[in-house]
């Protein structure tokens, strides 16, 4: 029985989203009616789609009795997380066709590492990158000889984008496939306690390097909950993966394991057996509901708040902030994981993992119980964590032995009776702040605005002694119209460094800021943006800002006919709009959406 407020959201969004859904399963259905893909296609499309595949394969392809599985795969050796996909593919291919099925490889996706471009102007690309991959999954997608596929992607804009291409397919079912984190290295805390020695100048780069270099050491997804890991958790929620694929290591013979099944599960589910699971009827709009419920209970990355706005409305289901402030309201924080903790991902698998959380948010009646997944019977499938026992793989429950109350709590004992995320409303517009990782001494704070419109002017007001004193960082010109909306995550140890002085510090911003950004109070993704006339661009040096986390509330302490009067120079932002790309991507800043509509200039 799910409680009041997920039924009353969730009903809420079913309402709003009536027709645009019902379009959405109109378009899934007529492609699904012209039978099995391959079969509408000419002699000479099919010919030219298995002329390299092996002979018995090419004999299979030439009926259409049993499913060809498409593999879209964002394996590259720059992101540590998707450099074990690299084998992935061949292990997928014999798998299905011990089935009696073909799988072929359809299509590479770009991936983009945000911690290889934190900082820099790659950055500017990042967000954008997303939409790019949703394009690009749909281009491998787009030969209609499959019947199924399995994406391989990990990370943060990757998972997102996969899947809002997966979409535009919902007509076929889908499994994703991940590679698992990384054997824990240096602590995440401890790789920030250097990076803040680094920005008051007490360690060398030398040093730091070593610090980074301990922290991110080999393949596997990064340790910290920031957006990759939150993907997989939401993964697991939505039934999208084999149940507990999400936190297994790379190494050792769970992983194989798990890629086996999902390339044998997903041949199982196609249109020409009798357990169809097309992807429209997987994610529909309580599936979107569960995700946000699971993102809010482990305090997950504020990048969700637009990602998930874009997934669902891939999906014809439309969500907004104030859909996530309520169910905030309603679900309790039931992990602490770094930057919402010390722990870090192999400690939360360790204690429980994503079979925990969803067991317990499912015996809370905070997720919807009757939906279908791409694997096992629903959600409570979802409740087990896969194990080899004499080489075979089975599932069962956590230990409950293991369970650190410093790391997984129960909905009926949380760290925190509400999530981690908060929906900011005041006369400079809209925004989102991650309050899970925030000190409750932190989350309320007036103090005079200092403005800023580059990265690097903060560091250099810090490095002239600028910032002792308690203020509100203004941050802006970094919405998708104006450079992309890239995260500042940079900004964090600065920052950071001046709360631990005992200042009252907080930054506002339309740009964004990293999953794996925490302690200092941050109210992100400001919609209307500066680019787009916003009153973040009215905001005047000195201008008292207040913003109150747990109220919901961030102003400028001036009346609206003086903001309203104020005359706003637009500064000259050519300069981040050609170099390293970036003029790939201008009409992409003129027609991105807001924030709080997806940020895409391809999902509407
Ligand atoms: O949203 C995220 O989770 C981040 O984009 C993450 O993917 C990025 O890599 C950070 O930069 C990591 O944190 P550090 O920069 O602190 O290593
Ligand atoms: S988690 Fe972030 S930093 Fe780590 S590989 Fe993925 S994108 Fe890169």
């Amino acid at each position: 029985m799910t409680i009041d407020a997920v039924t009353k959201v969730t009903e809420r969004i079913i309402e709003r989203s009536l027709e645009s859904r019902a379009a959405y399963l109109e378009k899934c259905e007529r492609m699904r009616s012209k039978g099995p893909q391959r079969g509408q296609l000419s002699c000479s499309n099919l010919a030219h789609g298995y002329a390299a595949c092996q002979t018995d394969d090419k004999q299979t392809l030439r009926l259409t009795e049993s499913a060809n599985i498409a593999i879209v795969s964002a394996y590259n050796d720059m992101l540590s997380a998707h450099q074990p996909l690299e084998t992935y593919p061949n292990l997928i291919k014999d798998a299905v066709r011990k089935m009696g099925s073909t799988a072929q490889f359809a299509g590479g996706v770009p991936a983009m590492c945000d911690g290889v471009t934190q900082g820099d102007t790659g950055m500017e690309l990042s967000l954008f990158s997303r939409d790019i991959i949703a394009a690009a999954t749909a281009i491998a997608l787009s030969h209609n000889m499959f019947d199924g596929a399995i994406c391989l992607g990990v990370c943060d804009k990757i998972v997102p984008g996969m899947l809002i291409g997966a979409l535009s397919f919902g007509h076929l079912p889908f499994l994703f496939v991940p590679a698992g984190p990384m054997p824990t290295g240096l602590s995440n805390a401890d790789k920030a306690a250097v990076r803040q020695r680094y920005a008051k100048g007490e360690v060398s780069s030398e040093t730091l390097l070593d610090a980074e270099s301990a922290a991110y050491h080999s393949p596997g997804t990064c340790t910290f909950f920031g957006t990759a890991n939150s993907n997989q958790m939401l993964m697991e929620a939505m039934g999208l993966h084999i149940p507990g694929a999400a936190f297994e290591p790379p190494a050792g013979d769970l992983r194989p394991a798990l890629t086996v099944a999902a390339a044998e599960q997903i041949t199982k589910i196609t249109a020409l057996g009798n357990d169809y699971r097309p992807l429209s009827q997987v994610v529909d709009e309580r599936c979107i509901v569960n995700a946000l419920v699971t993102l809010l209970a482990t305090g997950g990355s504020t990048n969700h708040a637009i990602h998930w706005v874009a997934i669902a409305a891939a999906a014809g289901i439309q969500i907004d902030w104030q859909d996530y402030a309520d169910l905030s309201d309603a679900t309790p924080l039931l992990t602490r994981i770094y930057p919402n903790g010390t722990a870090d991902v192999n400690h939360f698998h360790a204690a429980g993992g994503s079979a925990w959380v969803i067991r317990e948010l499912l015996d809370g009646g905070f997720m919807h119980a009757d939906v279908l997944t791409s694997a096992g019977d629903g959600p409570r499938s979802y409740t087990q964590k896969p194990v080899m026992k004499d080489d075979k793989l089975i599932w069962q429950a956590p230990d409950p032995a293991l369970a650190d109350s410093t790391i997984v709590r129960s909905a009926k004992d949380p760290f925190q009776t509400h999530g981690g995320m908060q929906l900011l409303k005041g006369n400079i517009g809209r925004s989102v702040i991650k309050v899970s990782a925030v000190a409750e001494a932190h989350r309320k704070i007036t103090a005079p605005a200092i403005i800023f419109h580059e990265q690097p002017d903060l560091y250099r007001a810090f490095e002239a002694g600028e910032l002792d004193r308690d203020f509100v960082a203004v941050v802006r010109y970094q919405g998708p119209n104006a450079n992309g909306m890239p995260e500042l995550h940079k900004l964090t140890p600065y920052l950071a460094v001046l709360q631990d002085k005992g200042f009252k510090v907080a930054l506002v911003t339309d740009g964004r800021m990293s999953g794996a950004s925490g302690k200092v109070p941050a109210a992100i993704h400001m919609s209307p943006e500066a680019a787009a006339g916003g009153a973040i661009a009215a905001i005047e040096q000195g201008d008292m800002i207040e913003l109150d986390a747990d109220a919901g509330i961030l102003r400028v302490l001036v009346d609206d006919a003086t903001l309203a009067a104020r005359k706003v120079t637009m500064p000259d932002l050519t300069h981040n709009q050609t170099g390293w790309g970036r003029e790939l991507f201008q009409v992409m800043r003129d027609h991105s959406s807001v924030a709080e509509q997806g940020a895409s200039a391809l999902v509407r």
